[in-house]
């Protein structure tokens, strides 16, 4: 049996009437598919409770990147500028969910808009657009390049820490840790780290773009860019999801062995 995948939806409009959708990017159901080796179930933007009961039954989390920002009164920041895409039922989902997770030890990897929903989960604060911020680059999606060359493309290098969790996760593969490129589709950065949250990667502005989460007891891994989009040809980003395959699989493993798996308490 392959292990269940929870992947994060957000709530879009779709149609002529803009019907409120619960939705995920096809690219995170074919990666758990494909190298993840699991089977993808889509978690709604449904709550905390739906979230909570569905987590028990899971045995890895995989938080999606998507427009939206977190709203910044979970990290007491400053309302967003007009216009700013916002997703409350998201939100109120995941915040929660990823605190079960960490908690339970769920191995839990976190893309994008899921690296910045985990920093805020554990208690940390995001910059809305670190573009603006003085002596920082503009990390944003490329308005003047196709979609795909914005996908695979690399959009500026990231330096590793030595002997980090990321560092042992690509051992072996023929890379530079001190100039790993990526691609790069947001406005948002970590601004004050988790206190659980153990920086691991960083852009040549300072931007933290992976952490992992000190003493976790499973597999927790946050990344600011899309290895979804380049697996196929692009080794790290390839085992980033094979490492979380395998935990994910050793997790349901332990459970099935009798591990045991409380549903966790209600969050404060
Ligand atoms: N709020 C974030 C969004 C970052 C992010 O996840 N971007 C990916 C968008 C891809 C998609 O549309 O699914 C920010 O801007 O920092």
């Amino acid at each position: 049996m392959r292990p269940l995948i929870g992947i994060s939806c957000c709530v879009k409009p779709f149609g002529p009437t803009g019907m409120p959708n619960h939705a995920a990017s096809d690219h995170y159901v074919r990666v758990v598919l494909g190298p993840v080796g699991g089977m993808p179930v889509l978690l709604p933007a449904a709550g905390e409770d739906v979230s909570r009961e569905l987590l028990s039954r899971l045995d890895g989390l995989l938080l999606t990147g998507s427009r939206s920002n977190v709203c910044p009164v979970y990290y007491d920041g400053p309302c967003h500028a007009e216009g700013t895409p916002e997703d409350p039922a998201r939100d109120a989902t995941t915040l929660p969910l990823i605190r079960a997770a960490v908690s339970e030890g769920v191995p839990l990897l976190a893309i994008c808009r899921g690296f910045q929903e985990l920093n805020v989960a554990l208690g940390g604060s995001l910059d809305q657009r670190i573009q603006d911020l003085d002596g920082r680059m503009d990390h944003s999606t490329p308005s003047d390049q196709t979609l795909s060359r914005v996908k695979t493309g690399k959009a500026h290098p990231v330096r590793v820490a030595p002997g980090s969790g990321l560092a042992r996760l690509w051992a072996g593969l023929d890379y530079d840790p001190l100039a790993v490129p990526v691609n790069s589709l947001h406005n948002q950065g970590v601004a004050r780290a988790a206190p659980r949250l153990r920086p691991e990667a960083w852009a040549p502005d300072g931007t933290i773009e992976a952490a992992s989460i000190d003493g976790a007891p499973g597999f927790a891994v946050g990344v600011q860019w899309h290895p979804e989009y380049d697996w196929e040809r692009d080794a790290l980003s390839r085992r980033i999801f094979d490492r979380f395959g395998e935990a994910a699989l050793s997790f349901a493993a332990r459970r099935a062995a009798g591990g045991g798996f409380a549903l966790p308490a209600a969050a404060e």
